[in-house]
């Protein structure tokens, strides 16, 4: 498709605009897949295998994990977890030389003869996980699969393994052709491309002006190979890698003007972006540097290296997430400067990456009125060095004074509205009363057995993913696929069994959101779960972590003990999940007990006054059973930890797209009320209006907000206008 509109020109640029609706897109683990495979054909033909372990267990092992690595977007508890020092036993037990490196064990490449090796550790060990790779020969995989291939060196006495024969094995078909077309893709585009220091100086006076660029430099642009693709004016940022340094793809980065003020940028990349690892400015570090700063995007790259003359690369999907295949990479600088944009979202990002960096090299640069991005900030004329120079060290310590604090409080003073989170576009009123979606936050979510309370999460947490919320889904009550038919259903706001034809629409545009799923279903383990959240977090960079529901855990626990207090302790444990993560989690949980006239409150969840205490936001699906009314649903949030309003709002089902709309503006207004004077005749009736007051965080208001929300809520519902 990407191909056919390019082929016509101008239409490609509505094209890359559609692809990238978001800027933040997964990354699967499919990279890992055609070694996988490749392995599979070589170890089939070593003789010496069957004699180091069972063929059939040997071989099942690895189809295992090639097939599992084929279920897309799944997040798997790792087979066998390992721990750095199971690594370094290992390594010692084969008398295997490593360095100790930031994020990876550094090892000599068994796949380079000894005597022709330019650097002498070049096969990377990531710490976390054991995927490794090795830098000379692109050659990469699992831990097991670098295991595997140890056996059989020490088996055979060889020095090294030939990658040509590992590499040399065909790809599955399909694969292959995939490959290859996007490779005829990219040097389609490549070579149909010109420098932009080619074109006559009023065309690049033009570009430079659309892409806000005036003050870049021929000479940087020359240097970062940055081209044109002239039919339809986008830039051309290339992805040079390997050992011969060969083109591997493509970013396209569009201008559209939106009016005389406005232009938004798109971006597009081949091959798509699960597969893009590109980390731009690369090949222009020299083995030497020991200093590099990292970017959110290509021209922000271009900005530091000419503002500063430092090394700087920029991540391939921006401050979206910072894959680990990336890594040994970087494992070269002591010195790593994140500056990864200007707003708040870049620099919690900022603060993530440098834990999967190591801490205690990385510096991050504060974002805020005099730290724009690095672009902006050299086309105001500042000086990048001396931004560069103000970077805070990652490492926090324990204790700090005001003094350390001040800059962090005026940041979030200026950037109230970036603080308050990511804004629910399908939910205006949760968003007013919450004000957005935080990292590191515990939502609890309960409602009625039955009561939608899956669906309605659904969409809620959709509605984050399609704003570049990366989210993981803990799906134990139903199972993936069909999780993933209410997503598609709802992302599609229409019945797909009705137009079958529409599905592969849908799916392409769904197949980009940054979601995945654990595989797990029924009742689990807590520690498993926290383990493969753990592992998605570090994989994905995961911010949202759905768990439905929290029941599923109880299982396996004691039941001797009371059963609140085993529900309370989980969600301690999740509360501390969220926090040290900065990732929001939330827990869907039934409620202790349901009367069938009574609506539910926050006591209604919590065995304790304590677990409720470890929740920032609480929010109940609240379900009308009168006659007048029957089925009604509204959401009232009694917890926000983050600014302290609650209040309640009727929702309506749509039973074709299984979606929750709210009401048609005009006929419910959101009203706020003062805190304190709380009776139910002070919160006064105003047609349809829906009360959003201030909670001071008692447990008795919560209940009274309950009550004198329901005061006002029955016209509202009695009025049966649904839409
Ligand atoms: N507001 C609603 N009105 C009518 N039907 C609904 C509504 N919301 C969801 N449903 C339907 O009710 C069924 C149950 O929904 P769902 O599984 O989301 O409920 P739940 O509260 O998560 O259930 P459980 O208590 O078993 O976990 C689904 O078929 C769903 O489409």
């Amino acid at each position: 498709m990407w191909r056919g509109l390019l082929l016509k020109g101008t239409t490609c640029l509505q094209q890359v605009s559609a692809q990238s609706f978001l800027r933040q897109r997964h990354f699967s683990s499919q990279c890992f897949r055609p070694l996988t495979c490749r392995f599979l054909h070589k170890l089939r033909e070593i003789p010496c295998i069957p004699k180091l372990k069972g063929t059939d267990h040997f071989l099942s092992h690895n189809l295992i994990r090639n097939y599992k690595k084929d279920a897309k977007s799944t997040v798997e508890f790792p087979l066998s977890p390992i721990t750095v020092t199971d690594i370094k036993q290992y390594l010692r037990s084969k008398d295997i030389p490593f360095h100790d490196g930031y994020s990876c064990l550094h090892i000599p490449s068994i796949f380079i003869n000894p005597s022709t090796r330019k650097d002498s550790f070049s096969l990377f060990i990531d710490k976390t996980t054991g995927q490794f790779l090795c830098k000379d020969t692109l050659v990469e995989g699992s831990w097991e699969d670098l295991q595997d291939c140890l056996e059989v060196m020490q088996k055979d006495e060889e020095d090294s393994l030939s990658p040509r024969v590992l590499l040399g094995y065909p790809e599955i078909l399909e694969e292959q052709e995939e490959r290859e077309r996007e490779l005829r893709e990219v040097q389609g585009i490549w070579s149909s491309s010109v420098p932009l220091t080619d074109l006559q100086d009023e065309e690049a006076q033009l570009i430079k002006t659309m892409y806000q660029i005036t003050k870049i430099s021929n000479a940087t642009l020359k240097r970062f190979g940055v081209r044109l693709f002239k039919p339809t004016k986008c830039l051309v940022f290339p992805w040079f890698g390997g050992p011969d340094s060969s083109l591997k793809g493509i970013k396209l980065l569009s201008a559209q003007r939106i009016d005389a003020e406005k232009v938004t940028y798109n971006e597009a990349t081949v091959p798509k972006s699960s597969s893009y690892f590109n980390l731009f400015g690369l090949p222009l570090v020299s083995r030497m540097d020991s200093e590099v700063v990292v970017t959110g995007s290509e021209l922000d790259a271009l900005a530091v290296s000419q503002g500063t003359g430092l090394p700087s690369v920029a991540l391939p999907r921006g401050a979206s997430c910072l894959p680990p295949a990336l890594l040994p990479y970087l494992e070269q600088f002591k010195r790593v400067t994140l500056w990864l944009g200007g707003d708040i979202r870049s620099w919690e990002a900022s603060k993530i990456f440098s834990r999967k960096l190591g801490l205690r090299r990385c510096t991050l640069v504060r974002p805020g009125e005099f730290h724009p991005c690095p672009l902006e900030a050299l086309s105001q004329g500042k000086n990048l060095s001396r931004i560069l120079k103000a970077s805070i060290p990652a490492a926090h310590k324990s204790i700090v004074s005001f003094k350390q604090l001040r800059e962090d409080v005026y940041g979030e003073l200026m950037n109230t509205d970036q603080v308050a989170g990511v804004k629910w576009t399908r939910f205006p009123e949760l968003t007013r009363i919450l004000k957005g979606h935080r990292k590191g936050e515990l939502t609890v979510f309960t409602g009625p057995t039955g009561s939608g309370k899956t669906t309605f999460i659904s969409e809620l947490a959709l509605d984050l993913c399609m704003q570049g919320v990366n989210t993981l889904w803990g799906s134990f009550e139903i199972n993936n696929v069909r999780l993933a038919k209410i997503m598609l259903t709802q992302f599609a706001m229409q019945r797909l069994e009705e137009n079958l034809e529409q599905y592969d629409f849908w799916a392409d545009k769904f197949e980009e959101l940054p979601l995945y799923f654990m595989t797990f279903h029924g009742q689990q383990n807590i520690k498993t779960v926290l383990d493969t959240m753990q592992h998605a977090v570090y994989l994905y960079d995961i911010n949202h972590v759905i768990i439905d529901n929290l029941q599923f855990m109880m299982g396996q626990e004691n039941l001797s003990v009371d059963k609140f207090a085993v529900q309370d302790h989980i969600i301690g444990v999740f509360r501390k999940f969220a926090t040290n993560n900065s990732c929001h989690v939330t827990l869907i949980i039934h409620p202790r007990k349901e009367e069938d006239d009574r609506e539910l409150q926050t006591a209604s969840i919590f065995g304790s006054a304590k677990a409720s205490q470890e929740a920032d936001n609480v929010l109940i699906l609240q379900e009308k059973k009168l006659v007048t009314c029957p089925g009604r649903r509204s959401l009232q949030v009694t917890k926000n930890r983050f600014d302290g309003d609650v209040g309640i709002f009727p929702l309506d089902f749509i039973k074709s797209s299984l979606t929750f709309s709210t009401p048609i503006k005009g006929k419910l207004k959101l009203r706020k009320v003062t805190a304190k004077p709380e009776n139910k005749e002070e919160v006064q009736e105003k047609g349809n209006d829906v009360t959003l007051k201030k909670d001071e965080g008692k447990k008795e208001k919560a209940t009274k907000t309950a009550k004198a929300s329901q005061a006002v809520k029955s016209p509202v519902n009695g009025s049966g206008k649904a839409k």
